[in-house]
């Protein structure tokens, strides 16, 4: 678990112990939703033994505090992937432990891509067995449509490295209706979120109206795009639909199914995990503003997290 102290503008991350409770495995079988019908101020960077020196994380915060939104927002910059990994189980076995006991459910949404690889920490010991799983509610925030055992599919992806590997209930792992077409999957998925709120398992946004998840642990493509939500493309103008469609996407499989960017926006924690130096001109223009890619329209209500390795940040 992590607890951080804010000093001025920089906020150190301090990792405290974890109880143990054994893990069991999930059953393998395949789920679909169950109630289905058919700059930000940059207000601090994290550093640390691993991370990067203060005075590069105090000019970069320096140059983000003119970006000028209210959320936390933070970059942290680790000079291993094998320690962003452990940093993030820590941030996430942290923000399950708060909502479980607030609120005795944690709603999280995973990308597909990369991102699942970094979660590897979190289904080992410490953090796999001081996880209360039974409370997790699974969720994606992008699926390709493409069947559940497909190498494309982002449900296959989690399963296989995370999924498969801790107790989350089956009925509550939100997997796409992959049967459907891509417009009728989304149409799908958006009606079991708003049962999902109807029950109180998901919360919605006061400001917003749009479901506020707890946590959303995305990645981010080499082009800056998050979700299926793609440069220049109509979909990143969204403004009504919480899941939508896209049949023409630039990276295959063409036919998928996105969160818009109002409901990613209206999350409460957000983690944007990216390594890599094939994404530090993306990372750049996300943070730096030098240009137009959709992961820099990320926000999110409480605090957005920027995981980054030295590599993704070469060019900041
Ligand atoms: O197509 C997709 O790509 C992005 C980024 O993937 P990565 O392998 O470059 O990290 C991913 O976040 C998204 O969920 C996925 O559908």
């Amino acid at each position: 678990m992590a607890s951080s102290c804010f000093l001025g503008s920089i906020v150190f991350t301090c990792p405290t112990n974890l109880s143990s409770r054994p893990a069991s495995l999930f059953p393998k079988n395949l789920t679909c939703c169950p109630y289905s019908s058919a700059a930000s101020r940059f207000e601090s960077l994290s550093i640390g033994s691993s991370r990067r020196k203060v005075s590069e994380v105090m000019s970069m915060a320096t140059t983000a505090s003119e970006m000028g939104k209210e959320e936390k927002k933070r970059v942290e910059i680790f000079d291993l992937e094998e320690n962003l990994a452990v940093d993030l189980a820590k941030f996430t076995a942290h923000l399950s432990d708060k909502y479980c006991k607030e609120r005795g459910a944690f709603t999280v949404v995973v990308s597909g891509g990369s991102l699942i690889k970094s979660l590897r920490k979190l289904v080992e010991s410490p953090y796999a067995d001081s996880i209360d799983w039974s409370r997790w509610h699974f969720f994606w925030v992008d699926e390709r449509v493409v069947p559940k055992h497909h190498d494309d599919s982002n449900y296959k992806l989690a399963y296989d490295a995370f999924l498969s590997k801790v107790p989350i209930p089956p009925g509550n792992v939100y997997a796409i209706n992959e049967s459907l077409s891509a417009e009728a999957a989304a149409d799908d998925y958006e009606t079991c979120l708003k049962h999902l709120v109807k029950t109180n398992i998901l919360r919605v946004s006061e400001s917003t109206g749009f479901p506020k998840f707890d946590l959303m642990l995305l990645g981010m493509g080499p082009d800056g795009h998050v979700a299926s939500l793609f440069p220049g493309h109509s979909l990143c103008n969204e403004s009504q639909k919480w899941v939508t469609f896209i049949t023409d996407s630039p990276k295959p499989p063409s036919e998928r199914i996105t969160f818009t960017f109002p409901v990613i926006n209206s999350s409460a924690h957000i983690a944007l995990v990216v390594c890599g130096s094939g994404k530090a001109e993306a990372v750049q223009a996300a943070l730096k503003k030098t240009g137009e890619v959709p992961a820099g329209s990320v926000s999110a209500e409480d605090e957005l997290v920027w995981f980054l390795d030295k590599p993704a940040c070469s060019k900041l």
